[in-house]
């Protein structure tokens, strides 16, 4: 007999390990590790789902007392051995549940759903009740289709015998398939003597099948694309000379069409740098190498190198970008080298998308990944490269259970699959500048661009003295500089920075200032709507015209959005054929690529946007890049403020200029003395680096200290404030004395959807106990947990509102 060790669908401490469950005879040539089951669980047998992650035959346990599998629900192993073993690792490492770490590797779309299925055990005397509940077959039910009063009347009748519900463990993943032939000749030349010399079609089909033999061909694409005639397909299937049968139909969200790309010659630092990271590919050596090069130091150049050195290999490559970068530009670079061996993974994609990509991956059909963040879970079994791009964007870091850095889990598997890292950035992390600096990482740097181009001339202009003159969005030397491009039809970026900020409304007479009634955040105006909306709970309400408290008129709408811009802009420059990229314009699928395109046909002289406009954009008219307001962000109560400032501008000045044109920065701000700013004129990210860790330095943070944040929430301000001043005064009792410990104090932004938030910030060098005390709190919360109070913990964060 053999038992599986199952890790259950029950997010708790306990189920952290394995549990043991016998399995059925009828299973045991079936069942393998890396699937989901089915199992009863606990006192009430409910149905739920579980990992194998292990079997091996019964020795010790008493076989009376364990439970036995009830069924399969994977034809083949959706996890393999590795990403088992990471999934252990990455449990233990960011104090989140195991099986939400197994659930977070599954595309979407292979996540369980529970549904409900009941079945009569005799007919039910209640006809309405009667008609829609089947026999012995369990039907799905939904529960729209019964009412309130009859759901009760169900559960009664469960009672009393008369019917059974039972909770089932619903699959949504489903994979297309299509019909293809597979030839069954062996003597070509003996069939080609028995075919008319006349039957032409027929002829070609046999030719076909001959350059083809082994192949499942789908019967549509020969149709259409080799010009094989059905009827000729027909007459060999009666002939017995082919077989019908199917094949799994990938859908393929990039149909555009590929334009074949070289690799291009390398610049001198290029080549140096693709030398080097070849080396370790071919000797297997699971290095991490941070390229540290300026904006259009041809970094995607390097990257694409040396995919091809890992794919010549025999091997595959898995590539990050933030998502926010994944833009149709970066994928097509990326396509247009590799063709069809490229598998593309982002949000923008369908469930059965995703789930298709995700099949080609792990049946070894896509040998290069791209991807964001939950990519770097991507089933790949040979990897000989993995590359992070724009390795400083805080995407990488997951904000939920398993909060993960992608950096971490990509370094985990390169030493699983012998094969280099490769983090790249114009703007590093203070983290990874500084362990390239002391050598742990292998440090290349790339200080020129491709072209000999310069970099950008930034100019500053400071808005305090604008703003009094004209209390206008746009600044005497931005416009004219705008003007002056237009002239030449030179292209121009326009950044509006969203980072922090809103449009929020106050009034003029008591500064009222319209809050959401759920979070102490203050609605952001949205014209498309015409509603205010609060960004963290989703709650929206008309745009009002009077005050709520003192029903004053005279109200204003501070901050500006996109769309305010852009009608100020046309208002100024009636000429000039602007296109708009945020959330809002966004929103429908293929949006940002359609946008994006225009741009790059020259269809539009200005591209007005958020954040997003920022990276990977390569456009060679770009001359100017104008940045409307450069400190959104600085004031925000979190130590990476002026590094995200900095990353920023930096990017987003980096557009500008990439081809034979020289390019031009125009950055309005009202703190034109801020370091940040300074250092971005001078795009000089070396003295940022070495300013910013001496301001760390002094104030005890990344990269000297390592973080852990802790939070409490409850709906009950008085439990999450007391919860979090027990555990404050447990950790005292644990921890090392030269570990800080800071707070409780409330987030930030205190309450989100009706729940309080208290934090606790650790700061430590070195600390044994920390992780056992850590994991010792998250076991004696479960009780409360009960109660609505929850924990989370949260190491190296990266959001502190
Ligand atoms: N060796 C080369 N010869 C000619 N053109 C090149 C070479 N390497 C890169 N390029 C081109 O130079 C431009 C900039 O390169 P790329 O976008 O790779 O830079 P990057 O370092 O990734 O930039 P950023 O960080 O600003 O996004 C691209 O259009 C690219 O095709
Ligand atoms: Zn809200
Ligand atoms: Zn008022």
């Amino acid at each position: 007999m053999q038992i599986a060790n199952i890790i259950v669908d029950v997010p708790t401490m306990q189920t952290n390990s394995p549990y043991s469950y016998l399995v059925p005879k009828d299973l045991q040539s079936s069942l393998s590790k890396g699937m989901r089951v089915v199992v009863p669980f606990g006192k009430g047998n409910r149905k739920i789902e579980g990992f194998v992650v292990g079997i091996e035959p019964l020795t010790n346990q008493d076989p009376a007392k364990l439970k036995e599998i009830s069924s399969i629900m994977d034809f083949e192993p959706v996890l393999d051995e590795e990403l088992l073993d990471l999934s252990k690792w990455l449990a233990d490492k960011t104090y989140a549940f195991r099986i939400s770490c197994l659930l977070t590797m599954l595309p979407n779309v292979m996540k369980a759903k529970y549904a409900k299925a009941v079945k009569k055990n005799h007919p039910l005397t209640n006809q309405a009740l009667n008609q829609k509940v089947s026999d012995n077959l369990m039907t799905l039910f939904d529960d729209k289709h019964f009412t309130e009063k009859e759901l009760n009347q169900l559960i009664l009748m469960q009672k009393k015998g008369d019917v059974e519900i039972e909770y089932v463990v619903k699959n949504e993943a489903k994979s297309k398939v299509e019909l293809a032939i597979q030839n069954q000749i062996n003597d070509f030349s003996g069939v080609r003597k028995h075919l008319k010399t006349n039957a032409s079609a027929q002829h070609h089909l046999l030719d076909f099948l001959e350059k083809h033999p082994k192949e499942k061909l789908v019967q549509k694409k020969i149709i259409e694309k080799d010009g094989i005639s059905p009827s000729a397909i027909k007459a060999f299937f009666n002939k017995g000379w082919i077989n019908k049968t199917q094949v799994e139909k990938y859908r393929n969200p990039y149909n555009h069409k590929l334009v074949r790309d070289h690799p291009k010659r390398l610049t001198p630092e290029q080549e140096k740098a693709v030398l080097e990271i070849d080396q370790a590919i071919k000797k297997k050596k699971p290095e991490t190498f941070l390229i540290e090069g300026v904006t259009g130091s041809g970094k995607t150049e390097i990257y694409l190198q040396n995919i091809q050195t890992a794919l010549n290999d025999g091997r595959q490559a898995l590539m990050l970008v933030p998502e926010i970068a994944l833009t149709p530009q970066m994928v097509n670079r990326v396509k247009n080298r590799f063709g069809n061996q490229v598998a593309i993974i982002h949000s923008g994609l369908s469930n059965g998308e995703r789930y298709d990509e995700w099949r080609r991956i792990r049946d070894g059909n896509a040998k290069v990944v791209v991807g964001a963040r939950s990519a770097v879970f991507a089933p790949l079994q040979n990897i000989g490269i993995i590359i992070l791009d724009e390795e400083h964007d805080t995407s990488y870091k997951q904000d939920e259970n398993p909060r993960y850095h992608t950096r971490d889990v990509a370094i985990w598997r390169s030493k699983y699959h012998h094969c280099p890292v490769v983090l790249g950035s114009a703007t590093p992390s203070l983290e990874s500048r500084a362990r390239a600096g002391k050598g742990v990482y292998h440090f290349i740097r790339l200080t020129k661009r491709v072209n000999q181009q310069q970099l950008p001339e930034v100019e500053i202009v400071d808005m305090t003295k604008e703003v009094a003159k004209s209390g206008d969005i746009f600044s005497e030397e931005l416009l004219q500089a705008i003007n002056e491009k237009l002239t030449k039809h030179e292209q121009v970026v326009l950044m509006l920075n969203r980072r922090g900020f809103s449009s929020f409304m106050m009034c003029r007479d008591c500064g009222y200032v319209l809050m959401c009634p759920n979070c102490d955040i203050s609605l952001t105006m949205h014209l498309d709507s015409h509603t205010m909306k609060c960004h963290y709970c989703g709650f929206e309400e008309p745009i009002p015209n009077v005050c709520p408290k003192c029903h004053s008129h005279n109200i204003r709408y501070f901050g500006t959005g996109t769309e305010k811009v852009e009608q100020e802009l046309a208002k100024i420059l009636p000429q000039a054929r602007i296109l708009r990229m945020d959330v809002d314009t966004t929103k429908r699928k293929g949006a940002h690529e359609r946008i994006l395109n225009e741009f790059g046909e020259q269809k539009a002289d200005i591209l007005l946007g958020t954040q997003m406009i920022a990276k990977g954009l390569d456009f060679p008219n770009v001359t100017l890049v104008g940045v409307l307001n450069a400190d959104t962000g600085l004031d925000l109560p979190d130590f990476r403020a002026s590094e995200r400032t900095f990353d920023l501008l930096t990017q987003v000045a980096g557009r500008a200029g990439r081809a034979d044109k020289a390019g031009k920065v125009i950055i309005q701000t009202f703190n034109p003395e801020h370091y940040a700013i300074q250092l971005v004129k001078k795009q000089d990210y070396e003295t940022f680096y070495k300013k910013e860790m001496k301001l760390r330095h002094l104030a005890g943070y990344a990269p000297y200290y390592f973080t852990v944040k802790l939070t409490v929430s409850s709906t009950k301000e008085q439990q999450a404030a007391g919860k979090s001043y027990e555990i404050l005064k447990y950790l005292k009792t644990q921890l090392s004395h030269k570990t800080m410990i800071l707070g409780p104090t409330p987030r930030p932004i205190a309450r989100i959807k009706n729940r309080y938030y208290y934090q606790i910030i650790i700061k430590y060098k070195v600390d044994k106990k920390l992780s056992p005390a850590l994991k010792q709190i998250l076991q004696s919360s479960q009780q409360e947990a009960r109660k609505g109070l929850r924990i989370a913990i949260d190491s190296e964060p990266v959001n502190f509102m």
